[in-house]
């Protein structure tokens, strides 16, 4: 039985005054759930999240973190710095750290490492831009993401890793990919990483779907037997919505 989990990518939105409001009415309002619940509000935010999320079951987690232990690298974020405030989730290889950050299959397997060596756990995103799926390249690509970063490690690593499949032509724009197009994917992936090790990493792994995703097609999605549960960006930063996509779980 994999682990359910929908998690809240905050982004670079809400102040402290609008964290704090946010977190109160999602933790006031959170249903019942055989899920996990993430989620991950911007850096300066983190201490105050853990403080007022201290009684639920809501876990806070992070954008980012640079592979470093310290050091000269001005504006960035330690494992240790994390694990300091008590949080030991991290996203590692959003497409927009990727697009617009240059972060690099080099750099996310290094990213991948730290945090292993760390005992944190990873949220690993990856997906296909427009192009790769409209010339029939998406898998070819998805495979390269995983194996660049994840396959030269040992399996028993795997436990620190929950996979977050983002096809980029769906985040933030409204178009979700389809249930179908979401378990062929999902599916297509734990095939590969059968190959890659066995089917007890492959089995045991959550494979979570991200791209607009909101409380109209949350179910149907979560209803496919590859996807265990969801990233969510836009809908995460409205407490309702992202209520009703935890029920949908
Ligand atoms: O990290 C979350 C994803 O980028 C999805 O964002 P979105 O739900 O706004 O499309």
């Amino acid at each position: 039985m994999r682990n359910k989990i929908v998690a809240g990518n905050w982004k670079m939105n809400k102040t402290s005054t609008e964290t704090g409001e946010l977190l109160n009415e999602l933790a006031a309002k959170l249903p019942d759930t055989q899920a996990e619940v993430m989620v991950a509000p911007t850096f300066v935010n983190l201490t105050a999240a853990v403080s007022a999320l201290d009684e639920s079951i809501i876990e806070v987690i992070a954008q980012n973190m640079h592979f470093a232990e310290s050091g000269a690298y001005t504006g960035e974020i330690s494992a240790d710095m994390l694990l300091d405030i008590d949080i030991d989730t991290v996203i590692i290889g959003h497409s927009e750290r990727r697009a617009s950050f240059g972060e690099t299959d080099e750099i996310l397997a290094k990213k991948v490492k730290t945090a292993i060596e760390k005992e944190m756990r990873i949220l690993f995103c990856f997906g296909e831009q427009l192009e790769d799926r409209k010339s029939d390249n998406h898998f070819k690509v998805v495979e390269s993401q995983l194996r660049n970063v994840l396959f030269s490690l040992d399996a028993s690593a795997w436990t620190h890793i929950v996979l977050a499949y983002e096809p980029v032509w769906a985040i933030g724009t409204g178009e979700t990919a389809s249930p179908e197009q979401a378990q062929e994917m999902h599916a297509f992936i734990r095939k590969t990483i059968t190959e890659a090790f066995d089917s007890s990493v492959a089995d045991k792994v959550s494979i979570l779907y991200g791209g607009s995703v909101k409380p109209a097609n949350a179910k149907e999605i979560f209803s496919k037997p590859d996807v265990d549960g969801g990233l969510i960006g836009g809908a995460s930063l409205k407490a309702d919505d992202f209520v009703e996509i935890i029920k949908a779980i």
